[in-house]
């Protein structure tokens, strides 16, 4: 059994699998409205950075879909897609993959606006930006792979699976890969406090490939690093900076922390479209989500009326944290920004 698809193109329709409901529930929302998807990207229905960046893709192409009368220039069809492309734009605000994602709608918009064939230019987009991924991510997990010793426990947080991007995972990339070169022992998933997405995505989507998972709350990591001596902390990210630092679902740090304490090291896989080479690791900005995320769990109150509450999405992890970045050109080993400028210069992508 594998993995079933995020996000799914038919019939000049959007279906999201509606990730807030796995691993008890598999079901598809479907969409034909931009705004409806900017709030699926708001609520979780879709997560994940280039499933987000893939998803806004789509929600570009619904938005020119639904216009009734058909813009003549490439200026009046930016200025007809505003309202969509802002509402997007402004649905999760540390994914790169998202912004990546709308800047290509705009130079296809820009190339092809003037004449009829737009409509059918944003579809090749997306559709591109979607199988694209798929392949990107096998070729990330394979550099990935290729760094895990044989006989393996690797720790993951969150999850930067198949649910996550096109397909195949990025940090599960890794591990399906070393998984299928046998070096796997074992996997530790990070629950991942407070939407779950380690206990209820990543141990879900490991257990469909038969890929042994072990699920841990997360005030566990460093009880288990020091017990299991993983070889690996292996994560994705939503932007990595041109310093190489490195923002991931809040914990992440924590972790990278522990990880250098026990002598395990810290890979973080991610494609070059979640790299943004104008920042730095300060600089990124980092999601706060509603504080009913916390104060709430499975509908009931867990916290005292009123309480304050800081719930930040993500957080950073300083490069000196890392030993490696693999993209899909190839592995950054201790990343800093030299090599991360140029992995990024020598690897341009058409
Ligand atoms: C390949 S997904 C990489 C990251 O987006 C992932 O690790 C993560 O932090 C997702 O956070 P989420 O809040 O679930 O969108």
């Amino acid at each position: 059994m594998s993995t079933p698809s995020a996000i799914i193109w038919s019939n000049n329709q959007l279906q999201l699998l509606d990730q807030r409901v796995l691993p008890t529930r598999c079901e598809y929302r479907q969409y034909d409205d931009p705004f409806a998807v900017a709030d699926a990207i708001r609520a979780m229905v879709v997560r994940g950075a280039p499933a987000i960046g893939i998803t806004a893709a789509y929600g570009i192409l619904l938005a020119a879909q639904k216009l009734t009368t058909s813009p003549t220039s490439a200026d009046a069809w930016q200025n007809a897609l505003r309202p969509a492309r802002d509402a997007l734009a402004n649905s999760r605000p540390t994914a790169v993959n998202l912004f990546w994602a709308l800047e290509r709608c705009d130079q296809v918009i820009a190339e092809h606006g003037n004449g009829d064939a737009l409509i059918p230019a944003l579809t090749k987009l997306a559709v591109h930006i979607h199988a694209e991924d798929i392949e990107i991510n096998q070729r990330i997990g394979d550099f990935g792979a290729s760094l895990i010793p044989a006989d393996s426990i690797v720790y993951t947080h969150c999850n930067a699976g198949a649910l996550a991007t096109g397909g195949y995972g990025t940090a599960l990339g890794v591990i399906r890969s070393a998984h299928r070169d046998g070096k796997i022992r074992g996997v530790f998933a990070g629950e991942t406090r407070p939407w779950l997405q380690g206990a209820r995505l990543t141990s879900w989507e490991l257990m469909q490939d038969d890929i042994p998972v072990t699920l841990a709350i997360e005030g566990a990591a460093a009880h288990l690093m020091r017990e299991h001596k993983p070889s690996w902390v292996i994560v994705g990210a939503d932007r990595v900076a041109a310093n190489g630092d490195a923002a991931n679902k809040i914990g992440t740090y924590n972790l990278a922390i522990i990880a250098k304490h026990h002598g395990v090291k810290v890979m973080v896989a991610a494609p070059t479209s979640t790299f943004d080479a104008l920042l730095d690791g300060p600089q990124i900005p980092i999601e706060q989500r509603p504080a009913d995320e916390i104060t709430h769990s499975f509908g009931q109150r867990v916290a005292p009326e009123n309480v304050l509450t800081n719930n930040p999405a993500f957080d950073v992890t300083p490069a000196q944290l890392i030993d490696a970045i693999v993209t899909e050109y190839g592995i950054i080993h201790q990343p800093d920004r030299a090599k991360v400028i140029a992995h990024l210069n020598s690897n341009k992508r058409k």
